[in-house]
């Protein structure tokens, strides 16, 4: 059995005594996609920010290859550079070049952490930044800015600057909400490909059932901050996806 990559037990997060989060659980191996499933406000990006630390949890674990991201010591900092993310709102410096966008995905790992200025990336970095970019179709944009790229183009850069990072787990929030839906299929397509032939873990999170359902693995529900399902993707029916999004009914005085 493999063993996972991403591992996330119970937990629980609440906002000013309104619980949004209770009990997530995520194991995702690596190579394989989990698309996180789920309505508005059902908890699905804040879990994700707690994996990595964005948002303090209340309780729960989280631990890549076993190595804790989140109890507070040296060692879950370097864990958490074994894990990157892709947000909806692209985190890029777009007067910059995709090219020294991809190169800062390394800056965790450089012995000394180098300033932004361009030149400072050695040469062996900007090569292998060069690679990430051709292996999401980009190497022929390399040298224009973030600013003057597509959408779509944008994402295929934050997941190069993944790779780049040499991530071993990939968290994207929906990663395709802005997209129209032939660059979302595209940008899928890509997420994951590099997830089978580089053996990242992908736990992404999506606005598209149908999307998920094509391109993950598994399935997870989420609602009202609890997981209502989990499991592969064919194995998860249509009525239990609509559940997810289905209003509660209330009955009028
Ligand atoms: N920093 C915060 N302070 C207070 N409440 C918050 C905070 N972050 C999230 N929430 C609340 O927690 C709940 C879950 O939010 P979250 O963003 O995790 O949901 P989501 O499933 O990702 O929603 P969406 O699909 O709209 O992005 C929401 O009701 C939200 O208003």
């Amino acid at each position: 059995m493999t063993a996972n990559a991403l591992t996330v037990r119970g937990l629980r997060k609440s906002f000013g005594g309104r619980t949004v989060l209770s009990g997530f659980d995520l194991d995702v191996a690596p190579g394989e996609v989990v698309a996180v499933l789920g309505a508005n406000g059902s908890g699905k990006s804040t879990a994700l920010k707690c994996v990595v630390g964005l948002v303090r949890p209340d309780a729960g674990r989280a631990g890549v290859f076993g190595a804790d991201l989140l109890d507070g010591s040296r060692a879950a900092d370097r864990a958490r550079t074994r894990v990157a993310m892709v947000f909806q709102q692209i985190h890029l410096v777009r007067r910059r070049t995709a090219l020294d966008n991809v190169c800062a995905g390394a800056l965790g790992r450089l012995p000394l952490r180098r300033s932004w200025a361009p030149a400072a990336f050695p040469r062996e970095l900007r090569e292998e930044a060069m690679a990430c970019l051709d292996r999401v179709g980009l190497a022929d944009r390399a040298h224009e800015r973030v600013a003057a790229l597509s959408g779509g183009q944008q994402q295929r850069v934050a997941l190069a600057r993944a790779l780049c990072q040499r991530a071993e787990v990939l968290l994207a929030d929906e990663p395709v909400s802005a997209l129209d839906p032939s660059a979302a299929e595209n940008v899928m397509t890509v997420m994951t490909d590099l997830a089978r032939t580089e053996s990242i873990a992908v736990a992404a999170v999506l606005h598209q059932p149908e999307l998920a359902r094509r391109h993950a693995d598994r399935l997870v529900g989420l609602r009202g901050g609890r997981i209502v399902f989990a499991g592969p993707s064919a194995d998860v029916s249509q009525e239990q996806v609509s559940s997810l999004y289905a209003v509660d009914e209330e009955v009028p005085a």
